[in-house]
C-alpha cells in the first residue's frame, strides 16, 4: 500500500479523512470494514491531541494522585508518595514517548492508507496534500471527513505572555513553584488537581462564579472544597484585567517560559511563576481549504454542509469529547459504507445523550441534561439526590467520602433525562445511566435492577427512594399513559 504518495502521483479512494486523531481513526476504521476505501492524511502525529497532548496524559498524570490520595484516606494503610520523576515518567510511557510509529502501524494494518502531510480542501472532493514528498492530490469517490480537531482559544492579554496552554501542563518537565490558573472548566480543574499534586503552589481564577459551569451546581462546589484542601487557591467571580512578563520567552513546552508573571486582579496582584491559560477550545478549520469550495467555518458549525462533506470530532463544533467524536465517527463510517453498498443503513436513536468523566478528586461523572436544561427543554422536571456515602458500599471507598448523586427525571414518562454522581469512582457509574436513557428504562423498572451490596451503585436505590412515590411505582405514569 502506497504512504505517501510521490508528488506527481494522484490517488483515488472511496474517503479522505484529514486528520488522524481518534475520530479520523474510527471514522476510517468503520468504513474500511464496511468495504470502502480510505486515506488518513496527518499533519503531525497518527492518534491525535488525544493520545499525546490531552486525555492519555492527563489521565496517566491523575491515576496515581488518586490512588495516593485515596491510600491517605484509608485506616490500616501507609500513605503513599508520589515520585515526580516517576509519575513524569509514566506519562512518557503513555504517550509513547510521543512517536507515533504504533499508531501509525495500527492504521496500516487496518488497512487504510496513511498519508504524512497537510491536507487542505481544492476542489469538491479533492484534497492537496503538502508534507516532506512534496505536493499531491488525493480524489475521494465517495466523502472527504474533516476530522483535524480543534486548538485552544487564547483571549487577547494573555497572548504576548507565552503563557502555558494544555499541551505544556500535560507535558510537564519543569514545575513552576507558584502556578496561576486562568479558567474553571474541565482542563483548569483536573490540570490543578495534578500540578497540586506535583509541587506547585497553584491559584486558580475564574471568571464565573463556579467551577465546572454547566454541570449540576453542586458538581462545582464540591470540587472547589477538595481543590481548596489540597492547597489550591480558588477565586471566583474574578479575572486579570492586566499581566505583565518581561522575560517572555518560548523555552519550548513544558517548561517555564521564561520570568515571573505578575497578574492585576480587582482583589491585588499575584506573582506566579507560570500561567496557564485553559480558557476552552476551537475547532481547528482555519486552513483546511473551506474557502476553495466556497463555504466559511460558520457553514460548519450550522452544519450546512454539502453531502460529500462532513466535519467530526472536535472539528465539528460537537461536545468535544474523545468518546463523543468515535461515536459520530462509527456511525457515519458505517452509514457512508451501508450507502455505498446499497444496505439499509443501521437506526440511530434521535437523542442520544453525552456523558462525561472529569478526572478530579472526587470525580464527576454526568450523563444527559441537568435538571435546568431539562426544565429549559420544556420537561417537567422531578429530581432525586443522595449524599455519596448514604450506602455502605460508597462510604467504603475511602474514609472521607464526599460526594452526592442526582437523577433528573422526565415526570410525565417516567424516563430518565439525565444523572450526575460526584465520589470516589464516580466515572465507573454513569454508564449505568447513559444505558437507562438510551434504553428509555422507566424509573419504576430500575427499582427493579439490582445493585449489588455493598457497592457505590447502591446509591440509584437511594436516589430512586427519593423519587415521589408515584413515579416511583408506576402509577403516575400508567394514570398519565
Ligand atoms: C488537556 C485535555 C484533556 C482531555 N481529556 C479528555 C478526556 O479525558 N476524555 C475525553 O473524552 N476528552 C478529553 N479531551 C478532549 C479530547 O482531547 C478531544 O475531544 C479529542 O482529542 C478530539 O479528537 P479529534 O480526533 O476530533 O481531534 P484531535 O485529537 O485533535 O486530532 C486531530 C488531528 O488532526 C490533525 N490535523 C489538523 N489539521 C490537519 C490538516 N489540515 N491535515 C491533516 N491533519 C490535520 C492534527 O495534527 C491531529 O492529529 C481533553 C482535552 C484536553 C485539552
Ligand atoms: N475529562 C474530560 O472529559 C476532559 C478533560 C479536559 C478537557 N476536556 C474537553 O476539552 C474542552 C476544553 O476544556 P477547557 O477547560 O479548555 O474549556 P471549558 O469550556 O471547559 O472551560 C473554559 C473556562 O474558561 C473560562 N473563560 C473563557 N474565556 C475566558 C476569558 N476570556 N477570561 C477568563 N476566563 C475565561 C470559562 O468561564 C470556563 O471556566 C472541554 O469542553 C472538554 O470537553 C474534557
Amino acid at each position: 500500500m502506497t504512504t505517501t504518495p510521490a508528488a506527481s502521483e494522484s490517488i483515488d479512494l472511496d474517503v479522505i479523512v484529514l486528520g488522524g486523531g481518534p475520530v479520523g481513526e474510527n471514522l476510517a476504521q468503520y468504513a474500511i470494514e464496511g468495504g470502502l476505501s480510505a486515506a488518513i492524511v496527518e499533519t503531525e502525529r497518527y492518534g491525535g491531541e488525544c493520545s499525546y497532548w490531552a486525555c492519555i496524559p492527563s489521565k496517566a498524570l491523575l491515576r496515581p494522585v488518586s490512588v495516593v490520595d485515596t491510600s491517605a484516606q484509608l485506616q490500616g494503610v501507609t500513605a503513599g508518595a508520589l515520585d515526580r520523576d516517576a509519575l513524569l515518567a509514566r506519562r512518557d510511557t503513555w504517550v509513547s514517548h510521543y512517536d507515533d510509529t504504533g499508531q501509525f502501524d495500527w492504521v496500516e494494518d487496518t488497512g487504510i492508507a496513511p498519508v504524512r502531510g497537510h491536507g487542505r480542501l481544492v476542489g469538491e472532493r479533492e484534497v492537496e496534500v503538502t508534507g516532506e514528498g512534496g505536493t499531491h492530490r488525493l480524489r475521494a469517490r465517495r466523502a472527504v471527513v474533516i476530522a483535524t480537531g480543534s486548538e485552544p482559544f487564547v483571549p487577547p492579554p494573555y497572548r504576548d505572555v507565552h503563557p502555558w496552554g494544555s499541551r505544556d501542563v500535560t507535558a510537564v518537565q519543569e514545575v513552576p513553584d507558584r502556578l496561576v490558573i486562568i479558567g474553571g472548566g474541565v482542563v483548569a480543574c483536573e490540570a490543578a488537581t495534578w500540578m497540586a499534586a506535583l509541587g506547585s503552589r497553584v491559584t486558580m481564577l475564574v471568571r464565573g462564579p463556579g467551577l465546572l459551569a454547566g454541570q449540576e451546581p453542586f458538581v462545582g462546589e464540591l470540587v472547589a472544597d477538595s481543590l481548596r484542601t489540597k492547597g489550591v487557591e480558588v477565586r471566583l467571580s474574578t479575572e486579570a484585567t492586566e499581566i505583565d512578563r518581561p522575560q517572555a520567552e518560548d523555552t519550548g513546552v513544558g517548561r517555564i517560559h521564561g520570568g515571573p508573571v505578575t497578574l492585576t486582579t480587582a482583589d491585588g496582584m499575584v506573582e506566579a511563576d507560570e500561567v496557564l491559560v485553559a480558557t476552552g477550545r476551537r475547532p481547528r478549520l482555519h486552513d483546511v481549504g473551506l474557502d476553495a469550495v466556497g463555504l466559511t467555518e460558520e457553514d460548519v458549525s450550522q452544519g450546512q454542509l454539502p453531502q460529500w462533506l462532513h466535519a467530526l470530532g472536535d472539528a465539528g463544533g460537537e461536545a468535544p469529547l474523545t468518546h463523543w467524536g468515535k461515536y459520530r465517527a462509527r456511525v457515519l463510517g458505517s452509514h457512508l459504507a451501508d450507502a455505498a453498498a446499497g444496505r439499509p443503513g443501521e437506526p440511530v436513536p434521535a437523542d442520544v445523550p453525552v456523558p462525561q468523566v472529569v478526572f478530579t478528586d472526587p470525580q464527576v461523572g454526568s450523563v444527559g441534561l441537568t435538571a435546568l436544561a431539562a426544565e429549559e427543554a420544556g420537561h417537567e422536571v422531578v429530581t432525586a439526590q443522595s449524599p455519596f456515602d448514604a450506602t455502605a458500599g460508597g462510604a467504603l471507598l475511602r474514609d472521607d467520602v464526599s460526594g452526592r448523586a442526582a437523577l433528573v427525571v422526565d415526570g410525565a414518562s417516567g424516563r430518565l433525562l439525565g444523572a450526575t454522581f460526584v465520589g470516589p469512582e464516580a466515572g465507573e457509574l454513569v454508564h449505568g445511566a447513559t444505558i437507562a436513557i438510551v434504553g428509555a428504562v422507566p424509573v419504576h423498572l430500575l427499582r427493579h435492577a439490582v445493585p449489588s451490596f455493598p457497592t457505590a451503585s447502591e446509591l440509584w436505590l437511594r436516589m430512586l427512594e427519593d423519587l415521589p412515590g408515584d413515579l416511583r411505582r408506576g402509577s403516575r405514569v400508567d394514570q398519565q399513559g
